[in-house]
């Protein structure tokens, strides 16, 4: 089914400058509502056929970040491109290239699923006959398609509204809140399916106030607080940063640079750092050499009434500094082992160990507290090992992604 929605094929040559180039790029993204500055200077890449989650507690910004980005709101500073379009210059051409669901967004209830997709086909303009059947079979809705829509529980309207986004064959997605609400099965459907959309080449953008929602099937998020961008960029990335500042804190140093500069994240998670030399350079600090660049940079520099860009805009690098002490105090950290035989004989090998903060024995295993990256959960397991105690099992008691959301963020709502 999916030549009807994969695409054309491209030139080589333009197929490499659409591999180089960001599917969305949001620069120095501002807005205002009366005196609630709601974006502060929000600047990401999302590179082509990722899936980046766009993650933050309610009111952070999310819903008014996706608004500029569907070209339904004009940003009051800053620049959005959609594959090398800007909304604010031609937002019909970035219509037809996205499929935009928006959250709690209704559904005709009283026609069939064929129907409503036709309906929306014509709409279009799409030659609807092909078209529907490959959009009802990508989502799994052909064999309820002369169902009312009314009947359908709440997951099969999801898919429903999926397909109806997919009718024009957009190359970018950008679904807000696409899981709030569904049961566990709905959600796993809708997972399954936003990987298969990016097998067929999607880009796609989602926000989420949950944060395990949809983390598994992310390539990428991005955090917003309080209308800030806290960090951006592959969740593994972000996470070796993180546990590079935790290893320079726990020896009593400074954050290494690399771990905490100004483009840390983003440009460079993407594969486009400057060079260190020649047109386009930079200093060790990010800001440009060449004098061409520095008015490049100043082009995308700061918008007019929103003064100098807050040095934590731009990555981890005033989050491991004074602007997030969450992460310059380097948080504890649990892991749970499990062990055979005894556990209370396993905590007590381990209680009162260097950087071992507590040890409690929870439905038979181990869950040791401590400080450190993730050495000391080898230096913990190869202490049980060499005193004879069988480990079968070590799990750091979040998930990787609660992890680097609890350390960059404060939790503040706005
Ligand atoms: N049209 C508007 N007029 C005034 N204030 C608004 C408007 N739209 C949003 N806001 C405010 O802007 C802030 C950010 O809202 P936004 O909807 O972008 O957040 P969000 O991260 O999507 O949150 P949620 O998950 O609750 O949708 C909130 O304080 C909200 O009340």
């Amino acid at each position: 089914m999916s030549a009807a929605l994969g695409g054309a094929p491209l030139s080589t040559a333009a197929a490499q400058i659409e591999r180089l180039r960001p599917t969305i790029r949001v620069r120095h993204l501002s807005h205002r509502f009366g005196a609630l500055d709601v974006l502060k200077d929000v600047t990401f890449d999302v590179g082509p056929g990722e899936i980046f989650g766009f993650i933050g507690p309610n009111g952070a910004g999310k819903t008014t970040t996706i608004r500029v980005m569907a070209t339904l709101l004009e940003p009051m500073a800053g620049r959005v491109e959609i594959d090398g379009v800007d909304v604010t210059i031609d937002p019909a051409a970035v219509r037809r290239s996205i499929g935009y669901m928006p959250d709690h967004a209704g559904v005709y209830d009283r026609i069939t699923v064929r129907e409503y997709l036709e309906f929306f086909a014509d709409a279009f303009r799409v030659p609807s006959l092909d078209v529907v059947d490959a959009v009802l079979e990508l989502t799994d809705l052909g064999k309820i398609q002369d169902r009312i829509v009314a009947t359908m529980s709440k997951g099969m309207k999801q898919r429903l509204q999926l397909g109806r986004i997919l009718l024009h064959d957009p190359k970018v997605l950008i679904l807000d809140e696409p899981a709030s609400d569904l049961d566990p099965r709905a959600r796993i459907e809708i997972r399954d399916l936003l990987l298969e959309l990016r097998s067929l080449g999607k880009t796609i953008f989602l926000s989420s106030h949950i944060l395990t929602e949809l983390s598994d099937v992310c390539t990428s998020i991005g955090i917003l607080e309080k209308g800030r961008l806290v960090v951006a960029g592959p969740i593994g990335e972000i996470a070796a940063r993180l546990e590079a500042v935790r290893a320079a804190q726990a020896h009593g140093h400074a954050p290494p640079r690399h771990a905490v500069v100004p483009g840390a994240y983003g440009a460079q998670a993407h594969g486009h750092a400057p060079p260190r030399h020649g047109p386009g350079a930079a200093t060790p600090d990010g800001a440009p050499t060449d004098p061409a660049a520095v008015d490049r940079s100043q082009a995308d520099g700061p918008p007019p009434g929103y003064g100098p860009h807050p040095p934590h805009a731009a990555g981890l690098a005033s989050a491991g500094q004074a602007a997030y002490p969450a992460l310059s105090q380097i948080s504890r950290r649990k892991v749970k082992v499990r062990v055979l035989g005894d556990p209370e004989a396993a905590a007590f090998l381990v209680r009162g160990g260097p950087g071992i903060t507590d040890v409690d024995i929870v439905a038979g295993a181990v869950h040791v507290g401590y400080v450190g990256t993730d050495v000391k959960i080898a230096e913990i397991v190869q202490h049980l090992v060499r005193s004879g105690v069988g480990v079968i099992g070590v799990e750091p008691e979040r998930n990787e992604l609660e992890r680097i959301f609890l350390e960059v963020t404060q939790g503040e709502v706005q």
